[in-house]
């Protein structure tokens, strides 16, 4: 699943869950707890995370790998959110991992992921939901997340999703977009 920081993506995928019982990864979460532990690594992240910019590439693909080998028994398929974030990391996770059938794309104007954001940000406790890295998020994913899309457009497997419209409604189009791959 893509879009942009604040589009919805992690409602999206709490709902998909739920009805669909996939496992689900996001590896902003996998990184955040990382973050957590208090290791070393995780305070490395979380001045990454905290100016807006995209940790590097192989470590948040290897926690993705050590996420899904460890669901590997259970797993009735995998939903992975917010990677990739750039086209690098859609083609390496292509040569360790496989190919995605399916990529959601969940879009919303500019604007509205502003204004969710610095919502959330008023209860999320995150370090980057304030005003001034999520204009850098914003600008990071135009440049860099965006062009992943038109990678997998080339395929015709990506699935744009309007978020604009109330939870539900954006709900009811991902059903139809997965419903039509089974
Ligand atoms: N369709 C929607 N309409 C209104 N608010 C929404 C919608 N989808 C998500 N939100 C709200 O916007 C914020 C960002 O959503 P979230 O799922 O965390 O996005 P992301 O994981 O893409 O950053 C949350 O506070 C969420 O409750
Ligand atoms: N695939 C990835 N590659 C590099 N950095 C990532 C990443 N996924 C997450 N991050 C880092 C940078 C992001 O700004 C931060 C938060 O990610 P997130 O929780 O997916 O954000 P959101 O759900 O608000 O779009 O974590
Ligand atoms: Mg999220």
């Amino acid at each position: 699943m893509a879009g942009g920081p604040g589009s919805g993506k992690g409602t999206q995928c709490e709902k998909i869950v739920e009805k669909y019982g996939y496992t689900h990864l996001s590896s902003g979460d996998l990184l955040r707890a990382e973050v957590a532990s208090g290791s070393e690594r995780g305070k490395q992240l979380q001045a990454i995370m905290q100016k807006g910019e995209l940790v590097p590439l192989d470590t948040v693909l290897d926690m993705i790998k050590d996420a899904m080998i460890a669901k590997a028994d259970v797993s009735k398929g995998y939903l992975i959110d917010g990677y990739p974030r750039e086209v690098k990391q859609g083609e390496e996770f292509e040569k360790k991992i496989g190919a995605p059938a399916l990529l959601l794309y969940i879009d919303a104007k500019a604007e509205t992921m502003v204004q969710r954001l610095m919502k959330r940000g008023q209860t999320s406790g995150r370090s980057d939901d304030n005003e001034e890295t999520i204009k850098k998020r914003l600008d990071l994913y135009y440049k860099a997340t965006e062009p992943v899309i038109a990678y997998y457009e080339t395929r015709g497997i990506v699935r744009k999703i309007n978020s604009e419209l109330p939870v539900d409604e954006v709900f009811a189009i991902v059903v139809k977009a997965i419903d039509e791959l089974k």
